[in-house]
Order: C-alpha cells, then structure tokens, then sequence
C-alpha cells in the first residue's frame, strides 16, 4: 500500500534545495500523501538522515540550520557519504541538487546510480547526468523500476520535457531553437544599458541564478549541456556537451552590443537541435527585432520546439528564478505520486 508520508533524501542544498522546502506543504491538498525531509547531504555544510520517517529533519525556519546536536531526536544521525544516507533513510525520492559538471555529469551520476540501486526515485535540476549520460540513467531506472525525472534541466519549472511527453504526446520532435541560459542573456541584456559585464555577472550571482562557476555560463557550456539535454531525451543519439557547437559571451563588449543596436538589432545567444542528425549549436547572433526571441530579457528564456504534428509550439518563461527551478522538483515528485510510482 502506497506510504502517507514521503521521504526526500536531498542530495545538495545551495539556492534550489532551500527553494523546494517552501512547496512541500502543497503535497498534501495535492495528493494526500505528505512530503517531509529524511535526509541532506552536501559537500561541506549539513549531512543528516533520520531513520524514521515520522521524525523527519526539521531546520531552523530562519536560517535553515539544524538544532544543536543535544536536542537531536534519537533517529537523527549524522552521515558521511550520499551512499550513507541512501542506507539509513527510509526516503523514497533522492533530490539531486548538487553543482553541474558538464564534461562528466559526475558526481552526481554516480549518485543518481546509487540511488537507483537503493530502489528510491529520483529527480533532479542538475544537467551534467542528462547531458552527459541520460540513456544509460534512463535505462538503469527501468530496470530497478523506479522513477528517474528531470523538468528543471531545461527552462527551469516551465514545461520542456512534460510538453513533449504528455501535451504533445504521440508527436515526433523535429527540432528546437530558443534562449535557453538565463545569466548570459541577463549579462547581454545589462550590458546594453551600459553596466559592466563584471557587474552584470554579479546580480546573477545574486539572485542565485549564476552556476557556482559563472565561466560556465558565460562560455556556454550551461546552455551546450541543455542542448545535449534535449538531444539526448527527443533524439535516439547519445551527445554530450562537448559535442555541441559553441560560442561564449566573454569577449562580447559594450562596442558590439551598440553595433547591432545601430542596425536594429540584438545580441542573443540562441540554442538550437536538430533531432534527426543529434546536432546542437549554441551561437551568438544578432537578431533584428522581427524576431521574438530578440525580446526575451533578462533571466527569461523560451524555446520553440518543432513537432511532427503541430509544427512549432512554443514556451515562454518569464523572469524566473531559483524558486521556478525547484518549482520543477516538486512537480517531477507529483507525477511520480500522481503516476502511481509512490
Ligand atoms: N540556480 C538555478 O537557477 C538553477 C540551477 N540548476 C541546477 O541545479 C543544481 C543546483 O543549483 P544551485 O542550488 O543553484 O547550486 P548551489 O551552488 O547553490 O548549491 C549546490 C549544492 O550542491 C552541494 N554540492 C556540491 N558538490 C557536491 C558533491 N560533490 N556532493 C554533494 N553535494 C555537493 C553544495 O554543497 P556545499 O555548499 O557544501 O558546497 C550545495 O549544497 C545545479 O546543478 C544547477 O545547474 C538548474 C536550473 C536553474
Ligand atoms: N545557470 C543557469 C541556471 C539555470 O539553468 C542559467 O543561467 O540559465
């Protein structure tokens, strides 16, 4: 019989982990089913588990530390590894919120693996292991016959993957284009109004937007990983990041943006996949304003996605931020409830 109460073992807790706790409590208007933390680990911050899902891990509301040690209740431990917490916690979802590593998709890989053979769910923001090595995931979650989700990859919470599975099930995608990597976008956005490309970096590090390297949005290698993230879900190719074709925005200066403004037109860094050759490119173009992708601002993006049915169907996201992305955890973790997989 399906438990009342589910447990999430989150693996990383920086600005996405922190921004699911405000949405558990919607679970239960939702579901029924009541969603409680049963264990954190990080790299070198919180590493806890319960034992007993009726004393999940409970966190300071302010600052979201944990009690001191003494009023511990006695099925808290403290753990030393993520394969420590899959052993000790009776969570049945794994939240893997750890950094992007877009060359290897490791370690959190490794961990989603773990995860897998422990018999527990996962879902995840993170694109390195969609990227990277998505069909042997995807394979080794139907053979341990768990749930294995992902919606936060691409666009955040918006509807990416849940669009081609079930809006538009039945069609073939043929291929994508669209502005896919937010801090680049706000970098060029900020630049045309005459702030520095340093400082522009700086207020998407605040907002927690930035990834913990912002070289690896500001060179492409973010938006490379969504690209192969798409390919490698809609194409029967497998790709990685480093597959894909890239410029980056480094050496763009204040003197190009005014160049293109001069000829009506913007700078866009556009992400675009062709399903039938498993092709990507991640270039930097100018757009005359006809295009609607020259109005997407700041940490917007949209992505056309082209089907064999509907030609293109396009998505639009509107100025998210961490709460959109883990926004896309708690609805990948109510399709599994809602799915039957919990
Ligand atoms: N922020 C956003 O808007 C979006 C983020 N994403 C993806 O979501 C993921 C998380 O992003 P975000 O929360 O912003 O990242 P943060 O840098 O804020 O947090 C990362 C977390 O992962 C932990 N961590 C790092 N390395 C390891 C490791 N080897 N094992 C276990 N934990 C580890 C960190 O621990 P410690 O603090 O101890 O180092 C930290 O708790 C990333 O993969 C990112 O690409 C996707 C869409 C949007
Ligand atoms: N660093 C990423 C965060 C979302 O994937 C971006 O800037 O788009």
């Amino acid at each position: 019989m399906a438990q009342t109460t589910v447990g999430l073992d989150l693996i990383g807790f920086g600005s996405v982990g922190k921004a699911l706790l405000p949405l558990l409590h919607r679970c239960v208007e939702a579901t029924g089913r009541k969603l409680v933390v049963t264990g954190i680990r990080t790299r070198s911050g919180l590493s806890v588990a319960t034992r007993d899902v009726e004393h999940p891990i409970e966190l300071s509301p302010g600052d979201l530390s944990l009690p001191e040690r003494s009023e511990w209740p006695e099925a808290w431990t403290t753990i030393e590894s993520v394969e420590e917490m899959l052993a000790v916690s009776p969570g049945a979802v794994v939240v893997e919120n750890s950094v992007l590593d877009f060359e290897t998709g490791e370690p959190a890989a490794s961990y989603i693996r773990a995860a897998f053979a422990a018999g527990k769910h996962v879902v995840t923001s993170n694109k390195g292991p969609v990227a990277t090595q998505y069909k042997e995931l995807a394979a080794a979650a139907k053979q341990a016959g768990v749930g294995f989700r992902f919606e936060s990859v691409v666009m955040d919470g918006a509807p990416v993957f849940s669009l081609v599975d079930e809006a538009l099930t039945g069609s073939k995608v043929v291929s994508f284009e669209g502005i896919l990597n937010s801090t680049s976008n706000i970098v060029l956005c900020a630049m045309a109004d005459g702030v520095s490309m340093a400082d522009a970096i700086a207020s998407a590090q605040a907002v927690g937007i930035a990834e913990a390297d912002p070289s690896t949005d500001m060179d492409g290698w973010d938006a490379a990983a969504k690209v192969a993230a798409l390919l490698n879900v809609w194409s029967p190719h497998s790709v990685r990041p480093t597959d894909i074709v890239r410029d980056s925005v480094a050496g763009v200066t204040a003197a190009d943006i005014a160049d293109a403004a001069a000829a009506g037109e913007v700078l866009k860094v556009v992400c675009s996949g062709d399903i039938a050759t498993g092709t990507g490119s991640v270039a930097l173009r100018r757009l005359p304003l006809s295009n609607p992708l020259a109005h997407v601002v700041g940490s917007s993006s949209a992505l056309t996605v082209v089907t064999d049915t509907m030609g293109p169907t396009t998505v639009f996201e509107t100025d998210p931020g961490v709460a959109q992305t883990a926004y896309g955890n708690y609805y990948d973790i109510l399709r599994l409830i809602k799915g039957g997989m919990l």
